[in-house]
């Protein structure tokens, strides 16, 4: 065997800006090479003029595998000479050796200016298998009401290819593909006119946007689905000021957006027009360093561990070992945390207004003496012992429905993009729940003990009786409201919940019997004056109740005749009808996802339309030859 020996002078290394790496070596006859391998595009750029040989051929291979799905490299060296290498190895050094934020620009500026001249050998091609699950994941979230834009570094030819295979491209879809590679520009290009050439770019791409909007707005209103692909170098164009709007809105129009050979710059910039320009909440994910500029532009950043870094995992908000577990963590994870924490904001306005209104209330009524109705130690704490823990029980257990049927019906998720558990009108619901409880228990309370004799020698009650009564229906009351607002109960609800509510009786019992100097009003309170009289145990119910009346009324009028999907589904779950009625089932089934235009249950529908449609167009035929016929 004949060997071969290179000594590697400089490595010009890899980024996903240049798209393109090379090596400087020495062979045995003391000649010098840079090798280089990278992006098709990028290579052909340049190339010599008697490096081109093999381009034409090339382009077919390239293009052939692209169709294929397969990520491809060009290959090509150039010969240096002794003088020319020591010149430019001196620069290279110095780039390298420069300390401060513009070594990388330094750096790219040196590996570019010997990056040129390049002789073509051709190109390479490898299989980047899909992950699993990935076409089902993206399915499931389109039929969960997502937008779904694909950002890559890959070629146009594979993108496209990979948009297929995981069903966000189909057959029967409309694309428009804006991108600079016609017979204007590379006219215009083969002038050697900066200036002309970067005018004739935008003015082309401008065309295409222009071009790609009366196209959609033509059908629009028909079944017609779209699809936008667009090229890095024309999403540069488009990306600038004067045209990121055009863009945005042809792209917003379209069902999939596919972006390829796009920097990571690009795919920061592409994420930001959508958050800015849409007002929308977007999540971006992705596996590579070349991904981290747009995690950490996104609302919500997802990287995926695995065989590219932890570049993208340790720059995002959350972190997930395959692109299928986005499904789970979108669609149950995130619409439980949604709930849970906007009713979990929304009852502890509930629970303090509430509580709070009361002492109001009691200073006009006591004509602002400035006597507090409660101990000072039932005060202090009210969120710290007696309310506290039922509330994090909620923002941490609850779930309205369960993880199967979240992913059973995935439209569910939209009550979260569409903001329905943290409205204003949500907010003020629950605080109109308070103000209407705190009225009730204080007005309640207060003439249930006014005129009445309390003692047994018909003295009327105390204000410490009333306050600690009145403290008690509050208790029971805010708990009892958590009680009705959770949907999930575990024993861990019932221990916070009941726990919290006896937890009041002992602390009561406990903090009575100390020394009155440190008890104050409530000395021997509860055991020697509450607990024994009858009255006492009745106002707490009988207020209790009442305070919880109006929610409990208007939530049974809103599960009657204006249920959310979530109710029905509860309902379904509740009275068996999943498994004894199979049909009432099925039919909330149908309703249970969004009309989605990718993914491959939208790929399905539309199999089954056009099938439909030509059957149709058939008997028509038939019916039109079998009419004429008869004519005859
Ligand atoms: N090590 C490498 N050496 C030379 N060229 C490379 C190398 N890695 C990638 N390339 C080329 O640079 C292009 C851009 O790579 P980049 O990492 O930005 O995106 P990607 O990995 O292709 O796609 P994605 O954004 O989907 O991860 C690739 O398509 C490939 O042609
Ligand atoms: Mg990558």
């Amino acid at each position: 065997m004949d060997f071969r020996e290179y000594k590697l002078l400089n490595l010009l290394e890899f980024n996903s800006t240049r798209k393109r790496m090379s090596v400087v070596m020495k062979d045995e006859n003391e000649q010098i090479f840079l090798f280089c391998k990278g992006a098709d595009s990028v290579i052909f750029e340049r190339l010599s003029k008697a490096g081109r040989e093999y381009e034409e051929a090339t382009k077919v291979h390239l293009a052939k595998y692209g169709d294929a799905g397969l990520r491809t490299l060009a290959l090509a060296y150039r010969k240096l000479d002794e003088a020319a290498y020591a010149d430019w190895n001196d620069l290279f050094i110095k780039a390298k050796t420069t300390i401060g934020p513009d070594r990388e620009l330094k750096l790219d500026e040196a590996a570019d200016s010997i990056e040129r001249e390049l002789i073509l050998v051709g190109a390479t091609a490898v299989e980047d298998k899909l992950q699993s699950g990935v076409p089902e994941c993206i399915d499931k979230l389109a039929l969960a009401g997502l937008k779904i834009w694909v950002l890559t570094g890959d070629k146009m030819e594979t993108a496209i290819n990979i948009g297929f295979a995981c069903s966000l491209l189909r057959q029967d879809m409309k694309q428009i593909i804006v991108s600079l590679d016609n017979p204007e520009v590379t006219a215009a290009g083969d002038l050697n006119n900066k200036e002309a050439f970067l005018k004739v770019c935008k003015e082309s791409i401008l065309e295409q946007l222009t071009r790609g909007h009366q196209e959609v707005s033509v059908d629009a209103g028909s079944d017609a689905v779209y699809a936008l692909v667009i090229d890095g170098k024309a999403l540069g164009y488009a990306l600038e000021d004067d045209m990121k709007e055009k863009f945005l809105q042809l792209a917003i129009r379209c069902a999939s957006v596919i972006c390829c050979r796009v920097s990571p710059k690009q795919k920061a910039l592409v994420t930001r027009l959508v958050k800015e320009g849409k007002g929308r909440t977007t999540l971006a994910v992705g596996d590579g360093a070349n991904d981290v500029g747009m995690i950490q532009e996104a609302d919500i950043g997802v990287g995926i561990s695995g065989v590219e870094g932890m570049q993208a995992v340790m720059a995002s908000d959350f972190a997930i070992a395959q692109f299928r577990f986005l499904e789970r963590l979108l669609i149950v994870h995130g619409h439980w945390c949604y709930k849970r924490i906007s009713t979990m904001v929304c009852y502890f306005f509930y629970k303090n207004i509430m509580f709070g209104l009361t002492l109001f209330y009691f200073q006009a009524y006591s004509n602002f003496t400035g006597q507090t109705l409660y101990n000072d130690w039932f005060m202090s704490l009210f969120n710290v012992f007696f309310t506290s823990l039922p509330v994090l029980a909620l923002g941490v257990f609850e779930q309205d429905v369960s993880a199967d049927i979240c992913l059973e019906f995935p439209t569910i998720y939209q009550q979260g993009p569409k903001n329905m558990f943290f409205s204003w009108a949500r907010i003020e619901r629950w605080i109109a729940n308070g103000v209407s409880s705190s009225i009730i228990v204080f007005f309640l309370t207060v003439n249930i003990f006014q005129h009445h004799a309390f003692r047994e020698s018909g003295e009327t009650a105390g204000f410490e009786v009333l306050g600690a009564t009145m403290y008690t229906v509050i208790i029971w009351a805010v708990n009892c409201q958590i009680a009705l607002a959770t949907s999930y109960f575990t024993w861990i609800q019932h221990v916070t919940i009941w726990g919290s509510i006896s937890l009041w009786y002992i602390f009561l019992m406990i903090y009575g019997v100390i020394n009155p100097v440190i008890s104050s009003t409530a000395y021997m309170v509860f055991i020697e004056t509450l607990a024994p009289s009858p009255i006492f145990w009745l106002t707490t119910l009988v207020v209790g109740l009442a305070c919880n009346l109006p929610y409990f009324v208007l939530s049974v009028f809103q599960r009657q005749f204006w249920p959310m999907d979530h109710h029905i589904i509860q309902e379904i779950k509740y009275l068996k009808r999943d498994t004894e009625d199979p049909e009432m089932w099925a039919k909330e089934m149908k309703k249970a996802v969004e009309k989605a235009k990718i993914g491959f249950t939208a790929r399905f529908e539309a199999t089954i339309k056009q099938v439909r449609s030509k059957v149709h167009r058939r008997q028509t035929n038939k019916k039109h030859s079998h009419d004429s016929h008869e004519l005859q």
